[in-house]
């Protein structure tokens, strides 16, 4: 097992690892595990985890994926939690991917102002970006995660054995927050991809575990100088302004890692534009995406409703918007109110509609 120490808390890799839940719980008289259906089956091994260590297991299940990330199976979840006079020195467990994560980690934040949650990732995406961190949150109708808190975990488990049943379009999904760490902070990760993408996506292999390990330590590397995003952690949102657009569109329906894949390209573009970013780099993004599977275009015509929906991109700053972009490889900065002709410009990247303006500046 590898341990990678976050601020306050760890996380834990390796296979096998439900037996490491119940240390993260102690003292707690009842414990809360949230899941959805496709995992129930790695929920029941916590749970039996739990109970063998002494703990009541209060199983709550939540509608599957995004569905599950909305107030009002939030709301239903605190009423399970009044009726079992849930208390303080109780804790919540998430299973499950980065949605029941997101919510796992809301519901716990605002029960009485905040108990202990641990989370136990069981998709790739999970595992390397949305169970570390303390992003917690829901979606709303205006967009993607607009409510809710950060909190920390006191734990996490990625138990690379319930990798084993993750579909593989979920798989991929995941990889998209991986090769985004490898831009913004470890092109090893990038090498390792493009040597091998095959082995990259094989949960039984060596090199995925190696590429948990790597992604997982530059988010812990980055929330640990900076958990409420004042600054640095910004990074970590590499292609999601163009990405959290697209999702909206989609009305949640597309896979958060696709749609971050699509935005990554958008981020590498408006890179290139500037003149920031040069060609090489900017297209090894989408062949990195592609060899894994990712997809890398977005129809012409969405340009409209994707650049307002942009508007409530958390790092936007009034009417001001706002993008992580790349100064190099592994060099993340800021491109602060960008003109509307340069993000229709990078728009074209996505949309395959380029004029091939190679390298030229455009501010
Ligand atoms: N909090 C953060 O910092 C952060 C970071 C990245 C992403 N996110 C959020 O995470 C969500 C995406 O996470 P995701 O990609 O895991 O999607 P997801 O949670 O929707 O899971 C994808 C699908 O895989 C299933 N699944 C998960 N693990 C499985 C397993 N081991 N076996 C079989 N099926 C399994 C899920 O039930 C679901 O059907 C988005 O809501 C995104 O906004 C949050
Ligand atoms: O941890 C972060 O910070 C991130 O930005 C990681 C992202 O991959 C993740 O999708 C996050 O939920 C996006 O955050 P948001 O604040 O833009 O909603
Ligand atoms: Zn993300």
């Amino acid at each position: 097992m590898t341990l990678i120490d976050v601020k306050d808390y760890s996380v834990e890799i390796g296979r096998s690892l439900a037996d490491r839940v119940p240390p993260l719980v102690k003292g707690a008289s009842q414990v809360a595990v949230l899941y959805a259906a496709p995992v129930r089956g790695h929920a029941d091994a916590v749970a039996e985890a739990l109970r063998g260590a002494g703990h009541a297991v209060l199983p709550i299940e939540i509608p599957d994926a995004e569905a599950g990330k909305d107030i009002s199976v939030a709301a239903r979840c605190w009423d399970e939690l009044g009726a079992a006079a849930f208390t303080r020195s109780d804790a919540v467990v998430g299973v499950g991917g980065g949605a029941v994560t997101d919510l796992a980690g809301f519901v716990a934040a605002c029960w009485l102002r905040g108990v202990r949650v641990v989370q136990v990732p069981t998709s790739l995406l999970g595992m390397v970006d949305a169970a570390v961190g303390g992003k917690t949150g829901i979606n709303t109708a205006a967009g993607k995660n607009l409510v809710g808190a950060f909190y920390p975990p006191a734990g996490v488990v990625c138990d690379l054995s319930t990798l084993d049943t993750l579909p593989e379009d979920d798989l991929r999904a995941g990889m998209a927050e991986v090769v985004k760490c490898g831009f913004i902070a470890d092109p090893a990760i990038l090498d390792l991809v493009e040597a091998d993408p095959a082995a990259a996506l094989d949960p039984r292999g060596t090199v995925l575990p190696e590429l948990v390990e790597r992604a997982v330590a530059v988010k812990a590397r980055v929330v640990s100088a900076d958990l409420r995003e004042s600054g640095l952690r910004e990074i970590l949102n590499y292609g999601h302004t163009l990405g959290h657009a697209i999702e909206r569109r989609e009305q949640y329906r597309w896979k958060h890692g696709h749609a971050i894949s699509v935005g990554l390209v958008y981020a590498a573009a408006l890179g290139r534009l500037t003149g920031r970013l040069s060609p090489e780099v900017a297209d090894r993004h989408r062949t990195v995406l592609e060899l894994l599977g990712l997809p890398v275009t977005y129809p012409a015509d969405a340009w409209p409703e994707l650049h307002a929906a942009m508007r409530v991109d958390k790092k936007a700053r009034g009417a001001l918007l706002r993008f992580v972009v790349l100064d190099g490889l592994a060099e993340p900065g800021t491109l602060e109110g960008p003109s509307d002709e340069l993000l229709v410009e990078a728009y074209q990247d996505v949309a395959g509609t380029s004029t091939g303006s190679g390298g030229r500046s455009l501010r």
